[in-house]
């Protein structure tokens, strides 16, 4: 039966890397696994003006949470369908944030709790009205926002990446951190699993377990 697996985190915690790693892992195994990295830049354009404006454009857009998070909701939504195939097709789903990033991030912005105003809109807007699915499980890559913003700044560095708007903001990063934990505490929407990410091969097993 087919999975569905959110990666969640902070900028820079290493999602990417885990994702990659545990793709090739299942792959190697001779599962079939498609892979989503949300946002979907360059193939949504509610993608590119949410990067757009992280990193100044489109004037006072950025300022306003709920503009930002239906940005990236839209995006999600435009790919409904492509997930759904992909869960029809596939053994594994795996996606590189998903509905929690805007509950846990939108949350943060305004100094919301998990169980505040914000993740219950998001939850009845992407779940409930634009009927994404439920992921089976999620992962929270929980290194430490110090860990986190200095893999970022790492990052920009050696790749030439300007870090955007939530980026550089060391006082959103630990908000944020604060409600992903809270969303992994309560099992939120389906069982989380909290890892450091240092044993890819352990948590590909534990996911098909
Ligand atoms: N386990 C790790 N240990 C050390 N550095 C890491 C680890 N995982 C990722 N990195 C590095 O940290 C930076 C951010 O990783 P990335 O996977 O792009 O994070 P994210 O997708 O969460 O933003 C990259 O430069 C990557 O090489
Ligand atoms: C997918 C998603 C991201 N975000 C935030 C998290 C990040 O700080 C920011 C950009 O996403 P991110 O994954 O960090 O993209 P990149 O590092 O490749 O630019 O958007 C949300 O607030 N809601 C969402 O639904």
């Amino acid at each position: 039966m087919s999975q569905l697996i959110a990666i969640e985190g902070l900028d820079g915690a290493g999602k990417n890397t885990l994702v990659t790693a545990l793709t090739a892992i299942w792959q190697s195994g001779g599962l079939r696994v498609a892979h989503f990295t949300f946002p979907r830049y360059g193939r949504s354009v509610h993608a590119d003006l949410a990067a757009e404006a992280l990193h100044g454009g489109h004037g006072d857009l950025r300022e306003s949470v709920y503009a930002m998070a239906l940005l990236f909701a839209l995006d999600r939504r435009a790919a409904h369908a492509s997930i759904a195939a992909a869960v029809a097709d596939c053994d594994i789903v795996i996606c590189d944030r998903y509905v929690a990033s805007n509950a846990a991030y939108n949350a943060g912005r305004l100094g919301q709790d998990a169980d505040g105003e914000v993740v219950t809109w998001v939850d009845e807007l992407e779940f409930g009205r634009f009927g994404l699915p439920v992921p089976d499980r999620h992962v929270l890559l929980g290194v430490t926002p110090e860990v986190a913003m200095s893999r970022a700044r790492g990052r920009e560095e050696s790749a030439a990446r300007e870090r955007d708007f939530y980026e550089r903001d060391n006082s959103l990063q630990h908000r944020v951190d604060v409600v992903y934990h809270q969303l992994a505490r309560t099992h939120w929407h389906s069982p989380w699993i909290v890892t450091d990410g240092a044993d890819p091969a352990e948590l590909a097993h534990r996911l098909r377990s």
